[in-house]
């Protein structure tokens, strides 16, 4: 198998006294999409935010993209290619969809990123990935329309916009669909299927359909540690995974 582009080795988290992350390894192979599932409280978050730096690791080491990222910041991270979706929390609500894409290009530049709320002129490239980045999305339609004015769904494809504006060589999707409707949902998967041409998506989803339709790889999380992993064939039907632990859950599938 070729050089991951992510490796986590051993990761520990700790809080406090109790342990979130027992010794976790993982392998990302490039522009696969690599999704981790396990029941409420297996540690998924947590193992989020260790690889994207929201929260420091106890032990362990990251290797993302030959960098050796354990200690870095978050932002440090992003600069080596790690993009993680923001929430809806952090879209400006009163600017508009092509506006925030903007400021999110512009955020990636340093020199452009001192003059956030100035809007400067745009250099043809950035304009070009502006538009590729609402084709892609879906959201071309309604670039003009102010992003609290959106649906719930487009919110969440917004979000997952503004963090492809830094180029990312991995995007990590944290229940990408959560709260949607059916529409939203099949457009969302649309999306992060067609990422995988470009990219490599680390995606944590609750939808089993979902999961099973789209991933190259499903690790499987329990109390902080990996259960089984392998493609969604070989999880569906591995006992360990459909008794102990998902019963009923796994349902989808191409
Ligand atoms: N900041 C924190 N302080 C203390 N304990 C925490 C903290 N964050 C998470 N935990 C605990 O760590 C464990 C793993 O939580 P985590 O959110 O990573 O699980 P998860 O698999 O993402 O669950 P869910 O599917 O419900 O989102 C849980 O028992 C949780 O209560």
């Amino acid at each position: 198998m070729s050089q991951p582009l992510l490796e986590a080795r051993n990761v520990v988290k700790r809080y406090g006294k109790f342990l979130a992350l027992s010794g976790v390894d993982l392998r990302v192979q490039a522009k696969t999409i690599h999704s981790v599932i396990g029941p409420n409280g297996a540690g998924k978050t947590t193992l989020f935010h260790t690889l994207t730096g929201t929260v420091p690791l106890t032990e362990g080491s990251i290797v993302f993209d030959g960098h050796d990222v354990s200690r870095r910041t978050d932002y440090q991270r992003v600069q080596v290619g790690m993009a993680r979706s923001f929430q809806v929390t952090s879209l400006f609500p009163t600017l508009s969809v092509h506006e925030n894409l903007r400021l999110a290009i512009q955020g990636t530049h340093p020199r452009q990123a001192l003059r956030l709320w100035s809007l400067i002129r745009l250099a043809p490239d950035q304009s070009d990935a502006i538009e590729s980045i609402l084709d892609k999305i879906g959201l071309a339609q309604v670039r003009h329309n102010l992003s609290s004015a959106l649906s719930h769904g487009q919110q969440r494809r917004l979000e997952v916009g503004m963090a492809l504006a830094a180029k990312p060589k991995a995007i990590f999707l944290d229940e990408p669909t959560s709260g949607m409707g059916i529409d939203d949902i099949d457009s969302m998967k649309k999306l992060i299927y067609g990422l995988r041409n470009d990219l490599t998506v680390i995606l944590i989803e609750h939808n089993m359909g979902i999961v099973m339709d789209i991933s190259d790889t499903i690790t499987v999380m329990q109390q902080g540690k990996v259960l089984v992993e392998g493609a969604p064939g070989a999880i569906k039907s591995d006992q360990r995974v459909r008794s102990a632990y998902l019963g009923g859950m796994i349902t989808g599938g191409r």
